[in-house]
């Protein structure tokens, strides 16, 4: 499958500072990519980055298909780009503001921006200097869905919204992704996300500590065992496994899965009367990887 991004060996200082420590990563046609981490991560800065908005110091960059150190002029035609920080002309109308947009990026107001504004209940008559938190972050939002462009970047697009717009938003990226369009998606909060994306990668202290599917994910993760026993006695014989807990003949523990056969046979030769094997849910794995080695 075609590349959309790749990203190798990225590195960037502030100073003395080290923001982005060999990141890499690559997204294909048509994917839809998660790009997850905790406040100050360094997804901004990536996302900046492969933009050219700032300089990296060392790494490569190539976006649909072009080696951005030369062509990025060329690949900005083709990316719809929705920036953390939006910036609105304070004395123009919200529409003025999304016209304004659309002509910047070389393209026009059509029937699909006219959809989307109402989509999005966008008082486009109101100053922008008016608009709240939320309704500010709708103006570029439309401006990005009304662009039929290759690649669509979001960084923390659905911060400010209300849950009926960021439902909205959602089914503006599945359109897209129905579509046949690429998507990267920036998110402190895996739940923002989950049910849009293909595949992520998860950022910490400017380092990518985890990428790859959310099953595949999950695939690495321990599974938690509730299992009653005939007394507590035997519950002690599972006191040496990992987070092991109990209340009265209950024991609670974690397994990986390649110790899953033994341990179910531990717990046949133990009597179990009843038994619980559950997956992690994907926050708790999600936090699992934030707390990891501490936070900065
Ligand atoms: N212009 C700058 N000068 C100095 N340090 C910077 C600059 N821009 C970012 N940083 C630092 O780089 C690190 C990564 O910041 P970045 O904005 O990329 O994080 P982020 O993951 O996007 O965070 P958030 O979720 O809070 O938006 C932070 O420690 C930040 O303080």
């Amino acid at each position: 499958m075609a590349k959309v991004l790749e990203v190798q060996q990225l590195n960037k200082y502030f100073g003395q500072f080290q923001a982005l420590k060999n990141v890499s990563f690559d997204i294909e046609k048509g994917e839809v990519f998660g790009f997850l981490g905790p406040n100050g991560s360094g997804k901004s800065t990536t996302i900046r980055a492969i933009l050219g908005l700032i300089k990296h110091d060392s790494g490569d960059i190539k976006l649909l298909g072009m080696d951005t150190a030369q062509h990025m002029m060329a690949a900005h035609q083709r990316i719809a780009y929705v920036p953390d920080d939006v910036y609105l002309w304070p004395n123009l109308t919200g529409g003025e503001v999304i016209d304004l947009l659309l002509r910047m990026s070389g393209h026009e107001h059509t029937s699909r921006t006219d959809a989307l504004i109402k989509k999005f209940e966008l008082n486009t008559k109101k100053k922008s200097r008016t608009y709240s938190t939320g309704n500010r972050q709708k103006v570029p939002l439309i401006v990005a869905f009304s662009l039929d462009v290759d690649l669509y970047i979001f960084d923390e697009p659905t911060s400010g919204l209300d849950p009926l717009q960021a439902r909205n938003f959602q089914e503006e990226v599945l359109a897209l992704k129905q579509a046949g369009k690429t998507v990267l998606l920036s998110s402190h909060i895996l739940s923002e996300v989950e049910k849009m994306i293909d595949k992520l990668a998860i950022i910490r202290n400017g380092e990518i500590i985890e990428s790859g599917t959310l099953s595949s994910m999950q695939n690495l993760a321990e599974l938690n065992v509730k299992a009653t026993l005939p007394d507590y006695e035997t519950v002690l014989r599972f006191s040496h496994r990992h987070k092991f807990a109990s209340i009265h003949n209950t024991a609670s523990f974690a397994i990986r899965r390649d110790e899953l056969a033994t341990v179910l046979r531990e717990l046949s030769e133990a009597d179990v009367q009843d038994l619980q094997i559950t997956p992690p849910t994907l926050e708790d794995l999600f936090i699992q990887y934030y707390d990891v080695g501490g936070a900065q």
